[in-house]
């Protein structure tokens, strides 16, 4: 079910969970690398019990926000509380914050200043978990191996940090079963229980995204930090995913906190959505109102605040760069220059910067006689038999197609054929080398070409997914289209 339609009780009574029961408050933090602010006086808080996303373009801060919180970096300024316990605590959060404390616990309850604590106390104390970007896992380690060093630190405790854990005294052997059942509950959780013998270098890339939540779920924590959860999934992992964060916030309770390029799962499964850009904060809300903020669709267009935006057009464009668009197309094509004192652009922003955007208009391609295969290049319109709706393929949004048909690539049985040269210079043309095999397009066209149907595409059908054209057919430029 879709989160968004739960009425939470905090929801009911006409107040956002993250404001009367937050389980992490983030105020006023600043983190100064030199001269270069790369998060500026950001406050937001995270609901105890929801599914909270970080959004916002590349090089917005996101990742820095998230090394402050579990302790990486120690922040230049500002505050970050973590709470066991329901709500916001104030007297012990002002008490703890007067007394130089690090933190305060009490049975089930606690306050900790999460700025002031090291990161290995911030994973066992405050118990915020946190997953990467690049997957880290102990790859020489067999799959469970790598869960029950998680919980290295009750195991360690039980032998009272002596040979008589090694020895076998009882306390020892109780706590090592106990990790070995929470592990192989989550192993099961996350489909992984046959493979829990293979060293977890041999896994597929999900089941490795897979084995890291896992891997953080048997910690016991209080809050999961995920950077980038579903990148480099394919659709049907990528909405196992969703099932499995959701299993995780309804079934456990544990509070997430996300950051996520894929927006078809931010605005599918997060009940509350803060963006950044420029590493501050520009919208805070539900993902009801954050996508229609013209605050949120500037900063992923790279239009200028000063100008009038055409909202229902460029909401239009955000959809199909936000939701179906690899990072390095989220960047915008045509940004300002970053004034004085603030941070330079990234660079793949500067990358994208250079390409023609893709946005608007039909996309005239300086390079396409290079594409390998045999279509035609330039802009033709298909022909008799009419182009198919290529956003039906989960990872080509409407830019993107614009695009291939500018390379004379209307139909998918075209995709289908695609073979190692096209992919490799697609990829590179589309601005992002990999994503194509990682995506299986290949794969789903070969299904849609033969008239069958994805997931994906039945979302597409549906007009589930706000960010293609609904319907099998009529695509944009006529014909019938939708069956190839
Ligand atoms: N250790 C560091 N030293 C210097 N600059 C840094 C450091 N870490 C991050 N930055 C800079 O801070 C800014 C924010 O980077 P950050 O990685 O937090 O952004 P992000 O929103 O996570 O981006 P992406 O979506 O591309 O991962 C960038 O300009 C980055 O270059």
């Amino acid at each position: 079910m879709d989160a968004m339609a739960k009425k939470k009780p905090s929801e009911a009574a006409g107040v956002n969970r993250w404001e009367n029961d937050p389980v992490l408050s983030v105020e006023h933090l600043t983190m100064r690398f030199g001269g270069l602010v790369a998060v500026g006086d950001l406050t937001f808080e995270v609901g105890r019990g929801d599914i909270t996303a970080l959004i916002g373009p590349n090089g917005a801060g996101k990742t820095t926000v998230f090394n402050c919180v579990t302790g990486f970096y120690k922040p230049t300024e500002g505050r970050i509380i973590m709470r066991h316990g329901p709500g916001r605590q104030d007297d012990t959060v002002e008490a703890v914050t007067g007394s130089g404390a690090r933190f305060k616990k009490e049975g089930d309850k606690g306050v900790f200043l999460l700025e002031r604590m090291a990161d290995h106390e911030i994973s066992h104390k405050a118990r915020v978990a946190r997953t990467f970007q690049n997957i880290r896992l102990f790859g020489g380690m067999t799959v469970l191996e790598n869960l029950l060093v998680a919980q290295h630190n009750p195991l360690v405790v039980a032998s009272g940090f002596s040979f008589g854990g090694i020895l076998g005294l009882p306390g020892y052997k109780k706590a090592e079963e106990e990790a070995i059942e929470k592990a192989v509950y989550w192993l099961e959780k996350t489909r992984l229980v046959d493979r829990a013998d293979d060293p977890a270098s041999d896994l597929p890339y999900g089941a490795q995204r897979r084995l890291e939540i896992a891997r953080a779920m048997c910690t016991g924590p209080e809050l999961l930090c995920l950077d980038e959860p579903a990148a480099g999934l394919n659709p049907r992992e990528s909405s196992e995913l969703n099932e499995l964060l959701k299993y995780i916030r309804d079934e456990h309770g544990i509070s997430v906190l996300l950051i996520e390029h894929d927006m078809g799962v931010v605005m599918e499964i997060s009940d509350h959505i803060v963006v950044l850009d420029y590493g501050v904060k520009i919208a805070d809300g539900t993902a009801e109102t954050v996508r229609s903020d013209p605050r949120v669709i500037a900063a992923y267009l790279g239009v200028d605040e000063e100008e009038e935006i055409d909202v229902p057009e460029v909401r239009e464009d955000l959809s199909s760069v936000t939701k179906d668009q690899p990072p390095e197309e989220k960047a915008p094509p045509a940004r300002k220059p970053r004034a004085a004192g603030k941070r330079a652009a990234p660079a793949k922003a500067k990358a994208a910067a250079a390409k023609p955007a893709a946005s608007t208009g039909e996309v005239k391609v300086a390079d396409a006689d290079k594409y390998p295969g045999k279509q035609p290049p330039g802009t033709k319109k298909p022909g008799a038999g009419g182009a198919n709706n290529l956003t039906r393929i989960k990872g080509v949004g409407p830019a993107s197609e614009k695009k291939l048909n500018a390379l004379g690539i209307w139909n998918f049985s075209q995709v289908a054929a695609w073979k190692k040269a096209e992919i490799e210079w697609v990829g590179s043309y589309l601005g992002f080398p990999g994503r194509i095999e990682r995506e299986e397009w290949v794969k789903q066209a070969k299904v849609l070409a033969k008239g069958g149907d994805t997931e994906f595409s039945k979302r597409v059908d549906s007009g589930e997914v706000a960010t293609s054209r609904p319907g099998r057919g009529a695509a944009r430029t006529g014909g019938k289209g939708g069956k190839a």
